[in-house]
């Protein structure tokens, strides 16, 4: 017996489970398009070296999902998709690459977690950049994106908030405590982790990166500021650039209508070590579920990837939104719709000899744009034929028998009508094509 549940960490989409990533798909895929974004796919499999950053700690690149090909070759299952985002930037055959650039895509991305986390192994996320942009009016024209969404589903800026943080300040006041340049990912991937392990054990590893217990404690209290202004006055050297793009950005998300759902935090870095400028992240303002999604400016990206004289640098931005926790809090608030079978005809032949009328007339209305399930099987009852009909969500059953047929007829039964006398009528071959209109 083969094993019939999927991998560990992983799931199946059964019909019933499609019909609802379609939906979560299809509004992500919607708010794409109205924001003149064009997708991309590339192969799950990739270089295990776009991950290799040298900021190391990362829990994304510690987790990967990787391993050597028969032909020696060192590939992963991708992690995310933002590396290959740039690679694609950076090998684009074509050469055209008109900036800016603004593509999104929906890839299956993997992680390798240990079994007794029995946390998922795959997830599904939707992921926006825009590349060539310097102006925070691209972070701006992401933030609206994500909130289009949230607001397409129902939810509101009382169910999420969005943080948002500059590490491009963060990266200043570092600087003016003496903290170098290849020390700033590090130590951002570390003070990411601080809600989950604590000032002590995040003072404990800054420690270990060569960070004075002194400047641990100045880069904890100041990311206890809780606005821009007292950040701008308890942290010294901090960037005035940095501050004015924070300033703005709040700006501008007020004149797109979407500042109810926006909060400067400083305490936000995110655990990614590409980022350079503005960082943000989605949360459910119970505090129930992790981030909904997350994002920020990576400006060096791609000339970390491309020899210097090919790719100055280029600058980034993007977020990824994961399908799982958004569904979680679609269902506490219920906001989920039902997802049932739905189709228009089931098609039943009255008997053997009327199939090929039965078939014509599953063409037909196949023609016209129907939902035809042809029953493939006579049965031995007509009640069966209904039974299936309201098993896959049937609007009408058109039956072909003999003696409508022998009047270019077909009896069509609409199940959705509650009058039983009046839910049947013969339709005429050639009218089969209005069935919007029976
Ligand atoms: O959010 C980090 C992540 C990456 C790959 C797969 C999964 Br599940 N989660």
């Amino acid at each position: 017996m083969i094993p019939v549940e999927p991998v560990m960490g992983t799931r199946d989409f059964y019909p019933e489970d499609m019909r609802a990533r379609n939906w979560l798909f299809g509004h992500f895929k919607e708010v794409a398009r109205r924001f003149a974004f064009q997708e991309y796919d590339a192969p799950v499999l990739e270089h295990e070296e776009l991950y290799k950053r040298k900021a190391g700690g990362e829990e994304i690149t510690q987790q990967m999902y990787n391993f050597v090909d028969k032909s020696g070759y060192a590939v992963t299952l991708r992690p995310e998709m933002t590396p290959t985002l740039a690679r694609m930037i950076l090998g684009d055959p074509t050469t055209k690459m008109i900036l800016p650039v603004k593509w999104f895509s929906l890839p299956q991305c993997w992680r390798f977690e240990t079994t007794q986390r029995g946390r998922k192994r795959e997830h599904y996320q939707w992921n926006m950049d825009i590349v060539g942009v310097k102006s925070i009016t691209a972070e701006v024209e992401l933030l609206a994106a994500i909130t289009t969404f949230f607001t397409r589903v129902g939810i509101t800026a009382k169910d999420v908030g969005i943080k948002v943080n500059s590490r491009k300040v963060m990266a200043s006041i570092l600087k003016a405590q003496g903290i170098s340049e290849q020390q700033f990912a590090p130590v951002c991937v570390v003070v990411d982790k601080l809600d989950k392990i604590g000032p002590e054990e995040v003072t404990k590893e800054l420690v270990q990166l060569g960070v004075s217990e002194k400047t641990a404690g100045t880069i904890i209290e100041t990311m206890s500021a809780r606005s821009v202004e007292e950040l701008s006055t308890i942290a010294e050297g901090a960037d005035q650039e940095g501050l004015d793009e924070l300033k703005e950005l709040f700006v501008q998300a007020e004149a797109y209508g979407y500042g109810d759902f926006m909060q400067f935090d400083a305490s936000v870095v995110r655990g990614l070590a590409y980022y350079t400028g503005i960082v943000f992240e989605c949360f459910d303002r119970s505090g129930e579920l992790r981030a909904i999604c997350g994002g920020g400016r990576y400006d060096r990206l791609l000339s970390l990837y491309g020899s210097k004289q090919e790719a100055s640098e280029v600058p980034c931005v993007g977020f990824g939104f994961g399908d799982c926790v958004i569904m979680e809090l679609l269902q506490m608030k219920n906001l989920l719709p039902d997802f049932p079978q739905l189709t228009d005809f089931v098609v039943a032949a009255f008997s053997k000899d009327m199939l090929p009328n039965a078939l014509t007339v599953a063409a037909k209305l196949r023609e016209a744009g129907a939902t035809v399930d042809m029953q493939v099987e006579l049965k031995k009852k007509v009640g069966q034929t209904f039974d299936y009909a309201n098993r896959v969500g049937a609007q009408y059953v058109a039956l072909v028998a003999p003696d409508e047929w022998d009047k270019n007829m077909v009896r069509v039964k609409d199940l959705r009508m509650e009058d039983k006398e009046a839910n049947q009528k013969d339709i005429p071959l050639d009218k089969l094509h209005e069935w919007r209109t029976f």
